[in-house]
């Protein structure tokens, strides 16, 4: 079984290895759930999308929103990839994680003043605008420091990005960016007001695309609204396509490849004199990591056979906010025991805690298994609910592999809560 695009997690002997380390070793050492991240997938990934850029000037800004650990971002920092942020948080992150504030793309439709004054002290590359509110309180906390803020609007382009409706984000249903017949009037605004420099236009109209088509409507809705906006006297440096860039969850996906994508936008974007940002989340850490747990107990039933492990919906919300199907496979292949069809279920009090259905597997209890692709949106959405600790995040180089995150203690939990007296 090929288990994703990438040579780094694969079977050896029956155990799943990532890089040089054996999964069930790490399982042992650092207990489940435990997430494991490949460094060479994440580099691999990020290469792609710098190697396919090859006409246009491109800025690959990995939106780190999707995995915002430090040490991930500090690799990434190192291959030279600027951020898209969509908090004052996620900036600090980067700052932290020795990320170069000039690389960073500033998004999201709700920014504070207090977000916009720190983005402007660290010197972002641009502000995406996601509304005229929006614009009018960034001129006015620029101004008031003395400084120029650069901006892009986030224009939704009303194109079907063909993903599930909650991570579709550029139809006019969605909150999201300036509808694409108000955005003239707001550039022609935008062009006027103190403390705001226009650089570009930005779209994002979803995640988990499987098709280029989408894409390319975008991409041509933004060219005609930029080809008006010359002729009113407006031209612009770069035009920021976002993330959205699908990965191949069930192992028979076929998503459009980095380069391929590359390659349609570089044809539509030549000539214009554009630079190019991207914005990849899922399409740099998703396949990089696997989600560790440990099946505690086997509850088979005459209707349905459970088995309950110990990550749960806090883990991996994915599969009961979005029905995301992510693999499961076993940690060590050779079992004794007969292959059966399992509900895969967690702890937690809420018949939604699952992280799979309906899948076959032979399971015997205290099994490890692991859940492909939940290297993005993963430990990022996951929470305290039940009153669990957050897994701990292992990242291996390698035959070396770090604790890049230590597993929540109970007194993390309750830090900054007091009884009263
Ligand atoms: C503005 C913006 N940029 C980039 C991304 C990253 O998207 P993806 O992880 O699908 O590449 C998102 C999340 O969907 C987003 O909201
Ligand atoms: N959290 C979503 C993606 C949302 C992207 C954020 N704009 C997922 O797990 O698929």
């Amino acid at each position: 079984m090929k288990l994703n695009d990438h040579n780094h997690i694969y079977y050896q002997n029956g155990q799943l290895q990532m890089e040089g380390v054996a999964v069930s070793e790490l399982a042992k050492q650092y207990g489940t759930p435990l997430y494991l991240y490949s460094s060479s997938v994440i580099a691999d990934n990020f290469n792609a999308y710098k190697n396919a850029a090859k006409s246009i000037p491109t800025m690959v800004c990995y939106a780190i929103k999707a995995n915002s650990n430090l040490a991930i971002l500090q690799a990434l920092a190192k291959l030279g990839a600027g951020f898209d942020i969509v908090s004052g948080g996620e900036l600090q992150r980067v700052l932290q994680a020795g990320g170069d504030a000039s690389k960073v793309v500033f998004s999201g439709v709700g920014k504070t003043a207090d977000e916009m004054a720190l983005a402007l002290e660290a010197g972002v590359h641009c502000f995406n605008v996601e509304s005229d509110a929006e614009l009018s309180l960034l001129s006015r906390v620029a101004s008031q420091r003395g400084d120029t803020a650069r901006i892009s609007l986030r224009v939704n382009p009303d194109v079907d990005p063909k993903t599930h409706p909650y991570i579709s984000t550029g139809l006019r249903d969605n909150k999201f960016g300036i509808t694409f017949e108000q955005a003239p009037a707001v550039y022609q605004r935008a062009a006027g007001l103190p403390g705001i420099e226009i650089v570009g236009v930005d779209c994002h109209i979803g995640s988990q695309l499987t098709e280029l088509a989408p894409f390319n409507d975008a991409v041509d809705r933004l060219l005609e609204l930029i080809a008006e906006l010359k002729a009113q006297g407006i031209s612009l440096e770069h035009i920021d396509m976002g993330g959205g860039l699908g990965i191949n969850y069930s192992g028979s996906e076929a998503p459009p490849t980095k380069s391929s994508y590359l390659a349609a936008l570089e044809s539509k974007l030549a000539n214009t004199g554009l630079s190019l940002i991207l914005e990849p989340g899922r399409s740099i850490v998703g396949d990089a990591g696997v989600l560790v747990t440990q099946v505690q107990y086997l509850k088979p039933t005459a209707h349905k056979n459970f088995a309950i492990v110990d990550a749960a919906m806090n883990d991996n919300i994915r599969p009961a906010l979005y029905q995301a199907e992510q693999r499961i496979v076993s940690v060590t292949e050779t079992s004794d025991a007969p292959v059966q069809t399992w509900d895969l279920v967690g702890p937690v009090c809420e018949s939604a805690d699952f992280i799979g259905k309906d899948r076959p597997l032979a399971l015997t209890a205290g099994d490890y298994l692991a859940q492909l692709d939940a290297g993005a949106y993963c430990f990022g959405m996951a929470s305290n609910y039940n009153t669990r600790a957050r897994a701990a995040e292992v990242l291996i180089a390698g035959d070396d592999h770090w604790l890049v995150r230590e597993r929540e203690t109970f007194a993390d939990l309750i830090r900054g809560e007091h009884l009263l007296p």
